[in-house]
């Protein structure tokens, strides 16, 4: 492509409305673990009992229970005018239900939402982000069908108490983590490994409870909030390995096993993907099942699932490569299932955590595919950004965000894509999951040595606040 088209930065600029913020989330920040009465989630236990790299855990993490005013000076530094953080649902109901709430909990989400409008930055808040209350995973958690009620309680309880000031809720954070990564193979909690059966039920269970908050929040709380209620899918770019029929085909199969399998339902026709249905329906006879392994909806179900949210709340920060592979032979598994092998062009920079390989117009085709399948969704990013080891002059980030912010810039431009915020992962760094503190992700760098847990800026926050001095947000 020309000179001209490659830089838009020299071309064009955000709308004005245009929504810069950064994001964090609850088990990752704010520590204060088992704290004024708040219960243990599924990752306290996760990280208590599994050996996490180096076996750090989440107790203190940036010790934001205790520093959330210090966050909110970084955003305003920043010059961000959105944040996007997550309720701990144990924090405010210690064992997931209406019988232990904890006005504790609530208070300090009030005092943070309080703190952030008092410096006009409006909250994006999460209501999951993967702590699950340990007492609802001894009920099976997600694979237990009265948690689709059970997480609509909660939601009421964040709304009855935020949503006079919070008009951004996402529902849940990457359905994709909590079925596949955390219920299919185990690698983040609860740690269940069940990645032929589980993992279909835990997704059929979270696309319910999204729906039925959206309808509670249509229902009995829209006409007097007046907020947007969407969820946030992450997907990484899928490019055919070669430009073979079988490759290209095993791309957008793999984008519709990843993405469709919750978007689909949601911002498609109501039901899961055509292509999914026919793949492990077939693989499933031929292991022997009764039934398909995927749950099917019921036509009221489709109907109550279409159009289920007021965005689509997008976590993008690699691409992989898809080849078509046979699988037959493997035992049954969603990964088996799609007939698909990845990998990386060794050409994509790497960064500190192997899943991630920079390639800044992945996220360009993957809005324009988002944009054409759902016929053009109201978009968030709602995290990108790129891990190092820590340092403070972190030029890998700055070219990250710089690069990825330009190549969303032509989405707008030139695709039409009606992308309207970006939130950048993270606002400092913490707790990366199973690689505890080892893989860094913040603006701000964050001493883990020390009990104050030090806050600074690293190079790439001139970087990021001059692109949304230069772009948007006036
Ligand atoms: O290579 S493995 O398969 O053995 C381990 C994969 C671990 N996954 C990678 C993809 N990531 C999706 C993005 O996850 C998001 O991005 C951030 C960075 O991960 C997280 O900190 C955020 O909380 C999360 O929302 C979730 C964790």
């Amino acid at each position: 492509e020309d000179l001209e088209e490659r830089d838009m930065f020299y071309k064009g600029l955000f709308p004005p409305n245009f929504a810069w913020g950064a994001a964090t989330s609850a088990y990752q920040i704010e520590g204060g673990w088992n704290e004024d009465g708040k219960g243990p989630s599924i990752w306290d236990d996760y990280s208590h009992e599994w050996k996490i790299t180096k076996n750090q855990t989440g107790d203190i993490a940036c010790d934001s229970y205790h520093r959330y005013k210090e966050d909110v000076q970084m955003l305003k530094k920043l010059g961000v005018s959105h944040y996007r953080f997550s309720i701990a649902w144990s924090r405010i109901m210690a064992d997931g239900t209406l019988n232990s709430l904890n006005k504790k909990g609530i208070d300090y989400y009030n005092n943070l939402i309080n703190e952030l409008l008092a410096y006009n930055i409006q909250p994006m808040v999460t209501l999951y982000h993967w702590d699950l209350p340990s007492a609802l995973q001894k009920t099976d958690g997600w694979k237990d069908p009265e948690i689709v009620d059970k997480f609509a309680k909660y939601a009421e309880v964040c709304f009855v108490n935020f949503g006079d000031r919070v008009k951004f809720w996402i529902t849940i954070n990457e359905p994709f983590v909590v079925s596949w990564l955390g219920h299919g193979i185990g690698i983040m909690a609860p740690g269940v490994k069940e990645p032929a059966i589980g993992v279909y039920n835990v997704t059929h269970n979270i696309i319910k409870s999204h729906v039925k908050v959206y309808h509670l929040y249509n229902e009995k709380f829209r006409s007097r909030q007046h907020g947007k209620v969407g969820i946030t899918l992450d997907c990484d770019w899928k490019e055919p390995l070669t430009y073979d029929a079988m490759d290209r085909y095993s791309a957008e199969r793999s984008l519709k096993f990843k993405l469709g399998w919750f978007a689909d339902p949601i911002f498609g026709q109501g039901d899961y993907p055509a292509v999914m249905k026919r793949f492990v329906a077939r693989k499933s006879e031929q292991q022997g099942y009764s039934n398909s392994r995927l749950p099917e909806f019921t036509d009221e179900e489709k109907k109550q699932n279409k159009g289920a949210a007021d965005f689509l709340g997008l976590n993008h920060y690699t691409t992989n490569l898809v080849g078509y592979k046979n699988r037959d032979n493997e035992n049954s598994s969603y990964e088996a299932d799609q007939d698909t092998v990845l990998s990386f062009d060794p050409c994509w920079n790497k960064s500190e955590s192997d899943w991630l390989r920079v390639n800044p117009w992945g996220i360009r085709k993957l809005l324009k595919w988002i944009k054409n399948r759902y016929r053009s969704p109201v978009i968030y990013v709602t995290e990108n950004g790129v891990s190092d080891d820590g340092q403070m002059d972190d030029v890998s980030r700055q070219r990250y965000y710089t690069k990825y912010i330009n190549e969303i810039l032509k989405s707008i431009k030139l695709d039409n894509v009606d992308v309207r915020g970006y939130m950048a992962w993270s606002l400092m760094d913490n707790f990366e999951w199973g690689s505890g503190f080892t893989q860094k992700f913040g603006l701000y760098h964050v001493d883990f040595d020390i009990d104050s847990r030090p806050r600074t800026p690293k190079a790439s926050t001139v970087t990021y606040s001059k692109i949304i001095k230069d772009n948007g947000f006036h």
